[in-house]
């Protein structure tokens, strides 16, 4: 029988990309689109049989910003197949976002310019909204959904004797800066996306640490800026694509404009053909285009701009030497995972009180 591979936000974009590329690896696989949509998804299966007309492609509906949508849908997983080789956690959403414009002007004369491209950090703002379980929507959609969906596909996912890749699609807008444990929801701010961003990368951090021994690896890729249909939420259609030739002109500076969703999935398509067990638990496996259109993965280490670990550091005398830098790390990524458990008890408790209220 063939791998069996979950994607989460297939129907568009880069995760569509992702499943044209491993089903033209290997026609074997039993690919499983998770999307919210119904009929983006029967199009997007559509797309996909027509290109591999033989492919065993389904579909689970799947919305991540839900609970009770990812508990219904784990449990339709569980009952179609009984193992889960590759589990995608793709989908993410960056809602009424704003570009700050004196920013970008600025930053392109502060000699940081090329960091500014590839990073878009400082530039964009978001209006973030509650879900009806009163999360916040960036956050539920990005993290808490995808965390619950592992937590429930474990079964699955932790099989004697065979390993599994839980992988993430992460952005290198994920800061640290927008990140703070005592608001993992982001509340209180104005970038849940960079915040939600940087929390996957924790999250899989301690995702390692918690399931390695199980045979469960957890990775994090960065797609590059890539045209989808999030990115024309942040400037329409029609003005990437005039200044596309402009941003061909500085893939000569930064390869992190990959622009093509084929070329953004690179790292998620590399990454499928990795021996699990070599992976770098605290590398981000970045998709890379070069200036002559070379597409290519390379890990860079994750987070290293951790301010606690440098005001720990700035401290006289420094209460730990840097060496002690990775420690802190997994302190932070392993609150953060005592965070999400006590946030998954409590939703877990509240739809119980609601199936309870409606039965009685
Ligand atoms: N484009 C870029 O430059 C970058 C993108 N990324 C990340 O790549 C990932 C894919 O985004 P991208 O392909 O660019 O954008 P798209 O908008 O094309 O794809 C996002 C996918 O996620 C799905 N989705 C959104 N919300 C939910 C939900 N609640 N439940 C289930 N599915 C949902 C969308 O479904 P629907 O069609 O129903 O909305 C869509 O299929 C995201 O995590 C994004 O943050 C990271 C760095 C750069
Ligand atoms: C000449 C143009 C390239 C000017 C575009 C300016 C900005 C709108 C963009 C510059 C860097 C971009 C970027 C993103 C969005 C658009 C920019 C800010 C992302 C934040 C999109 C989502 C991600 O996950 C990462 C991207 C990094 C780079």
């Amino acid at each position: 029988m063939g791998k069996v591979v979950l994607v989460t936000g297939a129907n568009s974009g880069i995760g569509l990309a992702l499943c044209e590329r491993l089903l033209s690896h290997d026609a074997q696989l039993q690919l499983c689109l998770g999307c919210r949509n119904m009929q983006r998804a029967e199009a997007a299966k559509h797309a996909l049989l027509v290109s591999h007309p033989k492919a065993q492609v389904s579909i689970i509906q799947l919305d991540v910003s839900s609970v009770h949508s990812v508990l219904r849908a784990a449990q339709e997983i569980r009952h179609r197949y009984n193992r889960l080789d590759y589990l995608y956690l793709n989908a993410g959403i960056m809602p009424n976002p704003h570009v700050d414009y004196k920013a970008f002007y600025k930053g392109l004369f502060s000699g940081r310019a090329i960091h500014m491209f590839s990073t878009g950090e400082g530039l964009l703002t978001q209006k973030d909204t509650l879900t009806s379980d009163g999360l916040q929507k960036v956050f539920a959609t990005n993290l808490f959904g995808h965390f619950l969906l592992v937590r429930e596909l474990e079964p699955l996912l932790c099989r004697p004797g065979c390993s599994s890749q839980v992988i993430w699609t992460s952005s290198s807008n994920a800061q640290r800066s927008a990140f703070c444990l005592d608001d993992i929801q982001h509340k209180g701010g104005v970038e849940p996306y960079s915040s939600s961003k940087y929390a996957s990368d924790l999250l899989s951090l301690a995702l390692n640490r918690r399931y390695n021994s199980q045979g469960v690896y957890s990775s994090v890729i960065c797609p590059g800026l890539v045209m989808t249909n999030l990115t024309y939420g942040i400037l329409p259609s029609f003005l990437w694509t005039l200044i596309m030739p402009l941003m061909w002109l500085l893939r000569m500076f930064t390869n992190t404009f990959t622009l093509m969703p084929y070329n953004g999935a690179e790292a998620l398509f590399w990454l499928f053909m990795q021996k699990p067990e070599t992976l770098d638990p605290l590398a981000k496996y970045h998709s890379l285009t070069s200036g002559l259109g070379n597409n290519y993965t390379q890990p860079r280490k994750v987070s290293t701009d951790n301010y606690v670990i440098l005001t720990l550091c700035l401290q006289h005398p420094s209460p730990f030497p840097f060496h002690f830098k990775m420690d802190i790390d997994d302190t932070i990524s392993s609150a953060l995972y005592e965070k999400l458990l006590a946030l998954e008890h409590t939703v877990r408790m509240k739809l119980k009180d609601e199936d309870l209220g409606h039965t009685s």
